[in-house]
């Protein structure tokens, strides 16, 4: 055939598709099981997109005499999509490694934050550095990100918020979108904190009049493409009047809603942001009953972050809950330099352990409905004919190993593939 195909995955043990129906999420009972073929193999397109997946003798048949740019033999081994990290601070300069020795010696994280560590310690350092510094560090976390399973990645701006800086940060996560492998889903969190010498009312008029603006501005003209809008809405920092506001001008630009909600205190940002549409809300330690009933009916996913409550020792969020209601649970690293961490895999182990999921239920929170939380599940998060070829290749014959070997997944982990294209190989 001319021209052939990218690449022949051939008679894995098992092929993860997670779903096959073309569902944007998976909640409630379809959590029980994922979708799994046994003796599978899998066809990606030169234009990176899956063209064929079945039992290893049909498709053998289906394509034989054509050829392929690659072909990899996953006898005794597994495939399951590409990782969806649907949380991350991934640009910023000032690591906070004193800080974490404050935390163990029992300091909280709000106490380091309005003592003028935290987030300002970070945007101090941040709006000092120079982009080529804050993308090239960028690069580097996002490879290991990738080394570690993740083909699609939430990426956040928020360590400037004066309009320069955050303007910075957007123009190298574009940059990285453009030039580098991994799929990138760019977030403005511009309310990430309050700046200092404003007020949370200032800061908030600033965002709405100066920064959005600018950001219609420059997505029009094609400069920078922004999918999400964030604010920390937390006691302290961004109230709920301040939050609503913020996310409302976000969303008449046609930004998706995508915010810090109810993580240190109960806030009302579950039913905040299911009354706005919101596509999301992460952390939620501290939502109430009314809040998770309103999300599930508005079908507003929940990104919960099993590292920053093992890190902080915060309460874990009530995910058993979440799930019981029919809330869509997705899963994300929230790599910052609070909570440095970029492993996908230690994020569903945490998740299975500290919150009660199951395995299913973890990669399902890991894969599609991570994706549906970026508003990309038409195009990520399964492997179904018609999506992006986004997948790894594990050497064993059981894909739950990948959850279970807790930090084994650098042995694990033999091919990374994106848009078809082998980007890591062991
Ligand atoms: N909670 C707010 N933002 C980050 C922490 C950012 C930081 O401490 O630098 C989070 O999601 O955990
Ligand atoms: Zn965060």
């Amino acid at each position: 055939m001319a021209g052939g195909h990218s690449l022949l995955l051939e008679n894995a043990q098992q092929v993860v598709l997670v779903c096959a129906r073309g569902e944007r999420f998976l909640a409630r009972d379809a959590l029980r099981s994922l979708a799994v073929l046994e003796g599978a193999s899998l066809v990606v397109g030169k234009d990176g997109f899956i063209k064929a997946i079945g039992p290893a003798d049909v498709i053998q048949r289906q394509f034989s005499g054509e050829t392929f740019e690659e072909i990899i033999d996953c006898s005794g081994k597994c495939i399951l999509p590409g990782l969806v990290d649907a949380h991350t601070h991934p640009v910023w300069a000032g690591e906070r490694v004193h800080e974490f020795a404050m935390k163990l010696a029992g300091a909280t994280y709000m106490e380091i934050h309005q003592a003028g560590g935290g987030i300002h310690f970070t945007v101090e350092r941040t709006r000092q550095a120079s982009e080529e510094e804050l993308f090239r560090s960028l690069q580097q976390r996002l490879q290991c990100m990738m080394r570690a399973g993740t083909t699609l990645v939430e990426c956040k701006s928020g360590y400037g918020l004066d309009l320069e800086t955050e303007l910075k940060m957007l123009r190298v996560i574009e940059r990285a979108r453009r030039e580098l492998d991994i799929g990138i889903s760019a977030t403005y969190c511009g309310a990430h904190s309050v700046p200092k010498g404003k007020t949370a009312t200032e800061a908030a008029d600033d965002i709405i009049n100066n920064h959005l603006p600018k950001l219609k501005e420059l997505g029009r003209n094609g400069e920078i493409h922004v999918d999400n809008i964030d604010v920390f809405c937390e006691k302290g920092v961004f109230d709920l009047d301040s939050t609503r506001r913020i996310l409302q001008c976000g969303k008449d630009i046609g930004l998706q809603i995508n915010f810090h909600g109810d993580e240190l205190h109960p806030m009302k940002a579950a039913e905040l942001g299911a009354e706005l549409g919101a596509q999301a809300i992460s952390h939620l330690e501290e939502v109430s009953d009314e809040g998770i009933v309103a999300m599930a009916t508005a079908r507003c996913s929940a990104i919960l972050l099993p590292t920053t409550a093992y890190m902080l020792r915060l309460k874990q969020p009530r995910a058993r809950k979440m799930l019981d209601e029919g809330v869509i649970v997705a899963l994300g690293s929230d790599f910052n330099p609070n909570a440095y961490c970029f492993s996908m895999p230690m994020v569903m182990h945490l998740a299975c352990v500290n919150m009660r999921m199951s395995m299913p239920e973890a990669l399902a929170a890991a894969t599609i409905n991570a994706a549906y939380a970026l508003g990309k599940s038409h195009t990520h998060g399964s492997l179904e004919v018609g999506k992006q070829g986004d997948l790894i290749i594990i050497n064993s014959s059981r894909w739950e190993h990948l959850i279970y070997q807790f930090g084994g997944h650098h042995e694990l982990i033999e091919y990374v593939i994106a848009k078809g294209k082998l980007i890591y190989k062991t």
